[in-house]
């Protein structure tokens, strides 16, 4: 029989959880950072790299894989880890999200959601069944039931509505996962900005006993206070033995603040997002390679990292890359940028194993805050 999927909390500090998920395919040390490999790749990686810095999850996404190259094809080729060469845990979204933010002419019924490509405009249906259907061909090793993410603001009734759609959903997921025992599916709390919604799906949730929780319908243009109390509700509500992920978070702080209230893992497209436009992650700030005052300058983005491509060249080269709009440029700063949200990641796992986590947070990220150095 396959490794069953376990999670231990191995230290506290405050709320924080130090812990470990094991699965088949390997550990996952948490709080954990999942570089988000939405097309089988996370790009400008090699997959080795994402290795390298530390990573031990990333993510995929069903809506894109869907599209394109097609979940049966992933599966013909021997599954995502096959494809992409990436051995380790893969956790893969559901779809609705990206359906409801990317696709066009999209309808959405109690059934399910039926859209038309955002690339060749072919028309698809996405059910809870299909989304665990396909997140199976892909072979995800943590799968998230399909819900519905209400944007923000949102009418009382209009949340309410699609947290309880979520929780119907959310049944049917795990009716179509069945017992996989080396897999996890996932549930995801709704709820928006109210706390009785957000208690009601939690304990809903938690009564169907799934292997772990996400917090959604947050990361969605609402203000960090209001994510960090749909928080300081919602994680008690949850059981503590679970591993809980907060789905697009966050920015250094966003990430601190959020361990802090308990959470476990994160994903945020940041990281690699900004290292294509440019932006380096310092341990003393961010640092915008774009900028000109940068043509001369021979120092490396940060001689005490551990990453090379932190260390191992000068922001003058770094800024000629950018301006030049050189392949290596994105590479290089993706590299950085990756390796400095693991070393946080790192850095908050030792705080809290030390119990030293409520102290030191402000100064695991003291440069963070600070603009453009
Ligand atoms: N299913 C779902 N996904 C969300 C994502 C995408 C995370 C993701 C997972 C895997 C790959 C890419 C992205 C959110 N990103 C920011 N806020 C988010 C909220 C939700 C949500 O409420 N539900």
């Amino acid at each position: 029989m396959a490794k069953p999927f376990t999670f231990k909390v191995l230290a506290t500090d405050g709320k924080a959880r130090r812990g470990v998920i094991d699965m088949p395919r390997g550990e996952i040390r948490t709080p954990a950072f999942m570089p988000v490999g939405t097309g089988g790749t996370v790009k400008a990686m090699y997959m080795d790299q994402v290795r390298g810095v530390g990573a031990d999850i990333i993510l995929g996404n069903t809506y894109h894989l869907m599209l394109r190259p097609g979940a049966e094809r992933v599966a013909r080729l021997g599954g995502l880890h096959e494809f992409a060469r990436w051995p380790h845990p893969i956790l893969t979204d559901s779809g609705g999200f990206q359906v409801m933010s990317l696709s066009k002419l999209r309808k959405l019924t109690e059934k399910g959601v039926t859209f038309r490509s955002h690339i060749d405009g072919a028309a698809y249906e996405m059910s809870p069944e299909r989304s665990i259907e396909i997140q199976g061909l892909l072979d995800s090793d943590i799968q998230m039931q399909l819900d519905e993410c209400t944007a923000l603001p949102a009418e009382l009734k209009e949340i309410e509505r699609a947290m309880e759609l979520s929780l119907r959903w959310a049944e049917r997921c795990k009716t179509a996962f069945g017992d996989q025992p080396g897999k996890a599916m996932f549930g995801i709390v709704q709820g928006g900005d109210n706390a009785a919604l957000r208690i009601r799906s939690a304990q809903a949730l938690s009564a169907m006993e799934l292997k772990g929780y996400a917090v959604g319908g947050l990361a969605v243009g609402e203000p960090q206070a209001v994510m960090l109390e749909m928080l300081d509700i919602t994680c008690p509500v949850l059981p503590h033995n679970k591993p809980r992920y907060l789905m697009g978070v966050g920015t250094p702080d966003d990430i601190l603040k959020s361990v802090a209230r308990g959470i476990d893992m994160f994903d945020c497209v940041m990281p690699t997002r900004a290292g294509r436009h440019g932006l380096a992650y310092t341990r003393r700030g961010k640092v915008n390679l774009r900028n000109a005052r940068h043509a001369d300058d021979p120092r490396p983005l940060d001689e005490e990292s551990d990453c090379p491509a932190a260390r191992g060249y000068s922001r003058a080269y770094l800024h000629h890359l950018v301006r030049s709009q050189e392949a290596l440029g994105a590479m290089l700063l993706t590299w950085n940028n990756l390796s400095y949200y693991q070393k946080l990641m790192q850095d908050i796992r030792a705080a809290i194993e030390t119990g030293s986590f409520d102290v030191r947070g402000a100064e695991i990220t003291e440069g963070w805050a600070r603009g453009d150095i």
